[in-house]
């Protein structure tokens, strides 16, 4: 098969934009030979509603009964929809902040409660030198959806110190650590992963097209493998769930416990093979070699990192292998930084975002038209501020001219110049009637401006009422967005959508636009 190019597939398939993989590095995945997926909202797309709810209750459990808080905490409800990924905690101050790509603070709540400009403003948007950097210890980015339950968590926990201080007398950034510890807890004692094991259904969205792309990528001469920090036996409760009891026959190879990011970064982390019976067993693997040995007694390994995984797929060169995940730290951006992986990540909130702005084109337009006005208006206003300042010029000269000494300075100048001189200063009350029209426009250009946020704020609450669109702020792109375009070479909604391309497809990147490309043309 030769290589198709996906402009021509996609517009041959015409595969709908919710469901498109989009490209900002161009990547021909005939060149790829190792195709690796994260497990945890990768493969594994769990339900929100359900799924969070067992960290969230588990949590509240334990903040109350082992961490000293209030009994009334038990009563907080859990909205798994006020938050998005993308989004960065202040924990010593209690904010929550959605940021632009020049990480200027666009949206800021302080716990439940939205700030007021002027209140964000006097924190964030400070000098230069005071301007937080918005990294750890102080600040914590939602990076995967793993963490809108600490998100929920701890802004309910600030407003309920806010309005209850004498009941909780910790610093927020020790409830941020509390909340942390509790949420961190149920990932590890069951609390999450028993529950799932029992009713995987309830939990995790089944998709049966998921078999069909393994399949097609295996067909295609791809090693498949996964690389999760799940253990085995909670990898093998998702799995059978998504893909039947025989799902490992799916992958060449599974790397379970894997601790990213430390897996991309640590050469000394130790693998271990899994038996069959599940119990481990010291793996060396120093050579390709040793790992086509190892991998005739077992495809399933524990923990290890980003060499042995090399060694068994006998791959030379990062670039040949296509890291899927949705992690944007762990599995995105290490990934592609430090090892040269080609990544895909799975942005299942783009459905949303892309079928928002599908319904809501007449939202755009009124602010595409805002800006065209005030742009009309600021154009206008710059003419006659031109015009004014050549005025004052010529005011000046017109004084001279008539002054003290002005009859020397005008007698210097030709008869000609002189008329042309006279004839552009107009009349005397020309300056007076120039301010006039500046001030008209002024106050038509706060108008204008005002609209035009108005218009902003409608489009982007139809997207979320508190946080307005993922990949934006404003009209500039979100720090998120900002990150995607950065660090991913591809991204899509769903991993299945993949089953859409063939595995020689060349995804080509749109070419870039600088503001200058798109000024109309001289
Ligand atoms: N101990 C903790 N484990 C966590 C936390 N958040 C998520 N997780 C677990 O990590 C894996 C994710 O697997 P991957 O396939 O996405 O690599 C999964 O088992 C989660 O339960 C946490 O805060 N603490
Ligand atoms: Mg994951």
């Amino acid at each position: 098969m030769t290589a198709t190019d996906v402009s021509e597939a996609a517009a041959s398939a015409a595969i709908p934009a919710s469901t498109n993989v989009f490209c900002n590095r161009a990547l021909n995945l005939g060149g790829i030979q190792a195709v690796g997926f994260d497990m945890d909202y990768t493969l594994a797309e769990y339900v929100p509603e359900t799924f969070d709810l067992l960290a969230y209750d588990g949590a509240i459990e334990k903040l109350v009964n082992t961490m000293g808080y209030p009994a009334a905490v038990l009563d907080l409800v859990y909205d798994p929809h006020a938050y998005m990924r993308g989004l960065v905690i202040d924990k010593k101050r209690g904010n929550l902040l959605k940021l632009d790509r020049h990480k200027y603070v666009k949206v800021a709540y302080h716990g439940l409660k939205r700030m007021t400009p002027e209140e964000r403003k006097a924190i964030y948007a400070t000098s230069f030198e005071t301007a937080p950097a918005f990294t750890p210890p102080d600040f914590s980015t939602i990076d995967t959806a793993f963490l809108l339950v600490d998100a929920c968590l701890f802004c309910q926990l600030v407003s309920y110190k806010d309005d209850h201080p004498d009941e909780v007398t910790k610093s927020y950034e020790q409830i941020y650590r509390d909340v942390r510890r509790a949420v961190d807890l149920c990932h590890c004692d069951g609390v999450i992963k028993d529950a799932v094991a029992v009713n995987p259904a309830k939990y995790i969205r089944s998709d049966p097209a998921l078999a069909t792309m393994l399949t097609a990528l295996k067909q295609g001469g791809k090693q498949v493998f996964i690389v999760t920090n799940s253990l085995y036996d909670y990898t093998d409760v998702v799995l059978r769930h998504l893909l039947g009891a025989s799902w490992l026959d799916y992958f060449d190879l599974v790397v379970c416990g894997a601790r990213k990011p430390g897996f991309l970064l640590d050469p000394y982390l130790p693998i271990f093979q899994v038996r069959q019976d599940g119990s481990l067993e010291n793996a060396e693997i120093i050579s390709p070699q040793d790992g086509a040995r190892l991998l005739q007694r077992s495809r399933v390994f524990q923990g290890g990192n980003w060499q042995h995984l090399h060694a068994l797929l006998q791959l030379a060169s990062g670039s040949g292998l296509l890291y899927v995940g949705d992690h944007m730290y762990s599995d995105i951006l290490r990934s592609k930084r430090t090892l040269g992986w080609r990544t895909l990540l799975i942005v299942p909130e783009l459905r949303d975002e892309l079928l928002t702005a599908e319904e809501t084109r007449h939202l755009a337009a009124a602010v595409d038209e805002a800006y065209a006005e005030r742009a009309a208006v600021e154009a206008r206003l710059q003419h006659l501020e031109i015009r004014r300042s050549q005025l004052e010029i010529d005011s000046e000269v017109e004084a001279l001219l008539e002054g003290d000494g002005g009859a020397a300075k005008a007698e210097a100048l030709s008869e000609e110049e002189r008329a042309e001189l006279l004839e552009r200063l107009g009349p005397p009350h020309a300056l007076a009637e120039l301010d006039e029209r500046i001030a008209e426009a002024r106050d038509q250009q706060r108008v204008l401006s005002s609209a035009l946020n108005e218009a902003l704020c409608r489009q982007h609450e139809a997207y979320h009422p508190a946080w307005g669109r993922l990949f934006k702020t404003g009209a500039q792109n979100s720090r998120w967005a900002q990150q995607v375009q950065e660090y991913a070479c591809l991204y899509t909604s769903h991993v299945t959508n993949l089953v859409q391309f063939a595995p020689d497809t060349s995804f080509r990147a749109l070419s870039d636009l600088m503001p200058h490309d798109r000024a109309p043309p001289a």
